[in-house]
């Protein structure tokens, strides 16, 4: 099984790696360089390809890297991967969310009754589905919340947007910046998607202090190691049946 892993910076693709990289192995990220000037990373375990791509932050720039991996290799299973805030209390520091639906979350219209969901206005979608049974397997690997992940243009960074956010989202894990761009792409090339999020910061009033972007990149890594086997006995039966 082949699969992509679509980062937004370097940092988060070397935690990735590191989670999918035999203790044997001294870790040696060997990246290419893709048209636009997307770093890629190579990672083989016995039953995994996984290509560790910096796509750059944001879903357009997530979208855009994304489509050109992808149309340059054959893959299975697109996961987006990397450091988000987390709302509380269900997602604290450190903590690992798999999402359940990758959510555009402010794409749509503002109107005087509220948000409008770009979907309700007829324009395309808001939300992306992963396989259930890979998101769930995923998440009690990993120990993660299984959740909405949002996708956001804009950093939450006060108390009204996050109370916003989570009155149209109750059941929401995590936010961040790049899952629903992955998910385009992916889509529009027929692929499943995953997205895999540790929390760094909590979604509401904004703190740099408070950031613990160290701990989660560790818990990023950690969620890797343990998602490396669910992925390759996925990618079996997955390729079996294709
Ligand atoms: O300046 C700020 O207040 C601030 C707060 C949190 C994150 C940022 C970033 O610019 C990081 C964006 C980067 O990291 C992901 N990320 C991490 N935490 C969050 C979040 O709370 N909401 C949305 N995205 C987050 C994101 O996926 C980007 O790749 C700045």
């Amino acid at each position: 099984m082949r699969a992509l892993i679509v980062t937004a910076v370097a940092a988060e693709a070397d935690s990735a790696a590191s989670g999918l990289t035999p203790h044997q192995d001294p870790v040696t990220p060997e990246p290419r360089t893709l048209p636009g000037g997307y770093l890629i990373t190579r990672r083989d375990l016995p039953g995994l390809a996984a290509d560790v791509l910096v796509g750059g932050v944001g879903p357009a720039s997530a979208a855009a890297a994304t489509a050109t991996a992808l149309a340059l290799a054959d893959y299975s299973l697109v996961i987006s991967a990397g450091i988000g805030g987390g709302f509380a209390p269900a997602a604290p520091l450190g903590s690992l969310v798999v999402a359940d639906a990758l959510v555009a979350a402010d794409l749509g219209a503002e109107t005087p009754e509220g948000f409008v969901p770009v979907q309700e206005l007829g324009f395309g979608r808001n939300v992306h589905l992963p396989p259930a049974d890979l998101a769930a397997r995923a998440a009690e690997a990993t120990g993660a919340l299984l959740a909405p992940v949002l996708t956001v243009s804009t950093v939450t960074g006060s108390a009204a947007r996050a109370a916003e956010l989570a009155a149209r989202h109750p059941l929401a894990g995590a936010e961040a910046m790049e899952g629903f761009g992955v998910a385009e792409a992916a889509a529009a090339h027929g692929l499943p998607v995953l997205e895999i999020r540790a929390v760094s910061n909590a979604v509401g009033p904004r703190d740099r202090a408070a950031w613990r972007i160290g701990d989660a990149l560790a818990a990023l890594a950690d969620g890797f190691r343990a998602l490396g086997p669910v992925l390759v006995t996925w990618g079996e039966r997955h390729d079996r049946d294709r």
